[in-house]
């Protein structure tokens, strides 16, 4: 099982700075959306040059253009890059072949997918590396967590590692970490602590090896 530790809410000094201080207990270090958004690829590229070893998720959420999209974010750093359930099988296949060809490595993220056994089960067939539920911002702020969808995830899914994501902190981790996620994805719950080096060591620890 692996940690990722996503970064949403720096800048690229301040992702840097949090690299530094999780970088003994992070396996997998996300570029988040929002940085995606406010630095661009450029950003991905100064992170990349400050941690040459470090792997590195860029979280483009992509929708269209896939080959061009996975593309830009490997040659940019990137080792990984993300997908959206919701995109087109096409889309998705696609991305599936540029990752295969550069040899590196693409998440689909089933945000907002509602029938989720079933369009897990055919992104299964796609061959992706990871799929992974993930509970939004905004449904965070509802109170809903990503445990649920998780499980059915898990029975879905007889190829492609999974992954989890969202609002999961140190005192919600072992929930989680109990229904065996290959991929563990953490942000607010490390990054806007007062200790990250505390919370991430405290959720590593948790995790089988
Ligand atoms: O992908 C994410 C979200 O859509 C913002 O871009 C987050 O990185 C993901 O939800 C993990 O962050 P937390 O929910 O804060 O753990």
């Amino acid at each position: 099982m692996k940690l990722q530790l996503a970064i949403d809410l720096e800048d690229i000094d301040g992702a840097i700075r949090l690299i530094d201080k999780t970088k003994d207990y992070v396996d997998i270090f996300e570029y988040g959306t929002p940085l995606v958004i406010n630095f661009g690829l450029e950003g991905l590229a100064k992170v990349r040059q400050a941690f040459p070893d470090i792997t590195l998720l860029a979280d483009l959420k992509i929708m269209d253009v896939a080959s061009y999209e996975v593309n830009q974010a490997y040659q940019y750093g990137a080792d990984i890059t993300t997908i959206l359930a919701a995109a087109e099988d096409q889309s998705i296949k696609d991305a599936v072949k540029a990752a295969r060809d550069a040899n590196k490595q693409l998440l689909v993220d089933m945000i907002g997918i509602h029938d989720i056994a079933a369009r897990a089960q055919a992104i299964d067939a796609m061959g992706p590396d990871y799929i992974g539920t993930h509970t939004g911002y905004d449904l965070q702020a509802l109170g809903e967590t990503p445990f649920e969808t998780f499980n059915t995830i898990k029975q879905a899914v007889k190829h492609t590692k999974t992954a989890v994501a969202g609002g999961i902190k140190v005192d919600t981790a072992a929930q989680i970490i109990e229904a065996g996620p290959d991929l563990l994805i953490v942000g607010g719950g490390i990054s806007t602590v007062d200790n990250p080096t505390q919370a991430a060591r405290k959720i590593k620890e948790m995790m089988p090896k």
